[in-house]
Formats: structure tokens, sequence, C-alpha cells
């Protein structure tokens, strides 16, 4: 299947960059490393954009949304209806994800991927569907080869438009009812951990939901025994939100985009997007670990020991990602704007 990729080119990080960034932030006045993770987030910032005053400029927040069959199989306890309806609310303003993109000045665009429902034109709305939602994956694969392609040759458009547009730095959510069902599901696949160890509450699961919802997936996975490869894996188990924001990560790297990661779901796609092309990873900041089980496993696996923030967010949407968003600003801003030792005539370290 990896034919139906469309081609990427991720360009490599240039590690000798990463040295001189870091003396730039070490000759500020400050105690040695004292700014912590923000330091060698400025420096994250600077060897992503080639440059040693990194700006951030036009964030942009995708949400993709879709439809799961697999919905159909009582792995969420709320119904599938609540994606089209979400989508109208963050349309309209209301949604947790339209009132942090309103308060961080992040630009909000909807995209929907495979909804099961038809929208008016709106000026938030990217209205790109590939199907009325996936099939149920207990069933069939959840999507065809063909659609996985058109899912993420769409999401890399949409990126490569707002690049056009001199967005450097976006965000990244989702919305779908079932969708943590598919985010456990290839994480299990590709990282071999057990489906209890990747599976969660989702929206509030209780105990015995979540023991059917584990039963189900363990059955998903066994009738897709053999979907093996990432693509072949996105196929069987995934989702039409995640195949597109598969193809938006590649995208942004090979434009030299960095992109905010948000919780479980968002986190997925990168999994996926990382065994297609591992140089994803350099251009990824992960902006939260989500209160949903398996997430901080998952960032393991992608070596993200120390995400941004731990709020105990299992929201979705993009919500942990803007909320990272004034993190990241203000990493780059004390990189630029600070003095240096030698600019301000404070005294050096004298032992
Ligand atoms: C009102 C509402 C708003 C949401 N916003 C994000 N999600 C989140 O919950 C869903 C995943 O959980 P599960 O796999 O349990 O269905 C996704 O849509 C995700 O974005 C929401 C869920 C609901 C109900
Ligand atoms: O971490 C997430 O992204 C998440 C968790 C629960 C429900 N929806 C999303």
């Amino acid at each position: 299947m990896k034919q139906l990729l469309p081609s990427f080119d991720i360009p490599a990080l240039d590690g000798g960059l990463v040295a001189r960034l870091q003396h730039r932030f070490d000759r500020k006045t400050k105690p040695l490393g004292s700014l912590g993770q923000l330091e060698a987030l400025a420096v994250q910032l600077g060897v992503i954009q080639q440059r040693p005053d990194p700006q951030i400029t036009r964030p942009a927040m995708l949400v993709f949304a879709a439809d799961h069959g697999l919905a159909r199989a009582g792995v969420s306890p709320y119904p599938a209806e609540v994606t089209p309806q979400m989508v109208l609310n963050f349309l309209a303003g209301g949604a947790a994800i339209s009132v942090l993109c309103r308060s961080h000045q992040m630009d909000l665009k909807v995209v929907n991927a495979g909804v099961n429902a038809d929208f008016a034109p709106h000026p938030l709305l990217i209205d790109r569907p590939v199907a009325k939602g996936t099939a149920n994956s207990l069933e069939a694969p959840a999507m065809t080869p063909e659609q996985v392609h058109q899912a993420i040759e769409t999401g890399a458009q949409i990126v490569y438009a707002l690049a056009d547009e001199g967005v450097t730095l976006i965000g990244l959510g989702e919305m779908g009812i079932g969708n943590t069902s598919a985010a456990a599901l290839l994480m299990a696949r590709l990282t071999g951990e057990p489906v209890s160890a990747c599976a969660g509450r989702g929206t509030g699961l209780d105990d015995a939901g979540l023991a059917r919802k584990i039963a189900v997936l363990e059955q998903v996975l066994a009738r897709h025994a053999d979907a093996l490869e990432p693509l072949e894996a996105l196929a069987a188990l995934g989702g039409l939100e995640i195949a597109m924001l598969v193809g938006a990560i590649l995208a942004a790297a090979s434009r030299r985009i960095a992109i905010l990661v948000d919780g479980f779901i968002v986190t997925s796609a990168v999994l996926v997007a990382s065994k297609l092309a591992p140089g994803v990873l350099g251009y990824c900041i992960f902006s939260h670990c989500s209160g949903e089980q398996g997430h901080r496993l998952l960032l393991l696996h992608l070596g993200a020991r120390r995400p941004l923030l731990d709020l105990g967010l299992r929201l979705g949407e993009g919500s942990g990602a803007a909320l990272a968003l004034p993190l990241v600003r203000s990493a780059v801003d004390l990189l630029n704007q600070m003095a240096s030792f030698d600019e301000a005539g404070v005294s050096e370290r004298s032992e």
C-alpha cells in the first residue's frame, strides 16, 4: 500500500544549530538552564525554522472531524449524532476549542473529513469529506486504501494552503465519537502494547463499559490480524480524521511548520506518521498528557517524556494544544528579547 502514500520530503533538522541556539540562550541574564523546558522549546522552534530568532506567525488550529462505524458497537457512551452537532458548535463559537482559540488568538478552522451530515458553507469550515464516516471495523476495514490516500492528500493540501498564507505553527485537534477506540487500536497494533494498556474511558465509560470496549477492540484487532504495516493498520483500524491528521502532520513537517500535538487521538496520528517518516517527530511539540488511559504510554513510545502540560484534560478538539500556545510564545519571546550578560552589564558566575 506504500505507493498510495503521496510523497513527502521531510527536511532533516540541523544538529549544529541546536548547539548555537542553546549557546544564545546560555548567554542570557539568568542562571544556566534556569528556564528549564522553555529553553529546549525555543531551541526546537529555531531549529525547525533554521533561524536564531524563531517567530510564531499566524498560528492556526485545525480540528478534523469524522464519524466512525465502530461507534455502532457501543464503544462510546455518547451517540454518533454528537459529531455533526459539535461541528456546528465549533462553527457557532460555543465549544471549548472555540473559546480557547479566542483566548490565545489562534485562527480556528474546522475540517469535515468525513462526518455523516451535510453542512452549509461557513467561513470557518473546510468541507472536504472523503465519505460519510468509516465502515465498522468489526465487520470490514474502516477505510479503503483509496480513501486513506485521499484523506492523507486532503490533510496535506489544507496544510500547504496555510503554509502559503504564512502560518508557521499549527495546532491539531479532532472530533469524532468513537475515535478514542480507533486511536487505541492503532496504538495497540503499531506499538504491540496490549489493548488494556491502550484503551481508556474516552468520554466517560464506566467499568463495565470499558470492559466491553476492550473486548470489542480485541475482536477488531483479531479480525484485521494481517494489517501490520502503518498504512494498512490505518485503513483497517483508523478514521478519516486520523488519516487527514497524518497527511497534515507529514505536510507540516515538509514545510518546516511546528506542530502542536493535542491529546490521545492526535498523538495516535503522530504515531502513524512517524512510522512512515520518523523525521516528523522533530517538528512535534507534545502539548500535554491527557487523562485518557494510554496517552502517557503512547507519548513514551514517541520519546516524549515531558509533555508541556499535565492537567487531566480528556477532551480532545485541540484544547491542550491551544492551552500550550502561550508557553511556546513565551519561550520564543524569552530567546528573542532577553538581554545577554554583555548587553546588560550583568556579572557572570564566579565559580
Ligand atoms: C459533547 C462532546 C464534545 C467533545 N469534544 C471532544 N470530544 C471527544 O470525545 C470523543 C472521543 O471519545 P469516545 O471515543 O468516548 O467517543 C471525540 O469526539 C473527542 O474529540 C467530545 C465528546 C463529546 C460527547
Ligand atoms: O486525549 C484526548 O484527545 C481525548 C480523551 C478523551 C476523549 N476525547 C479525547
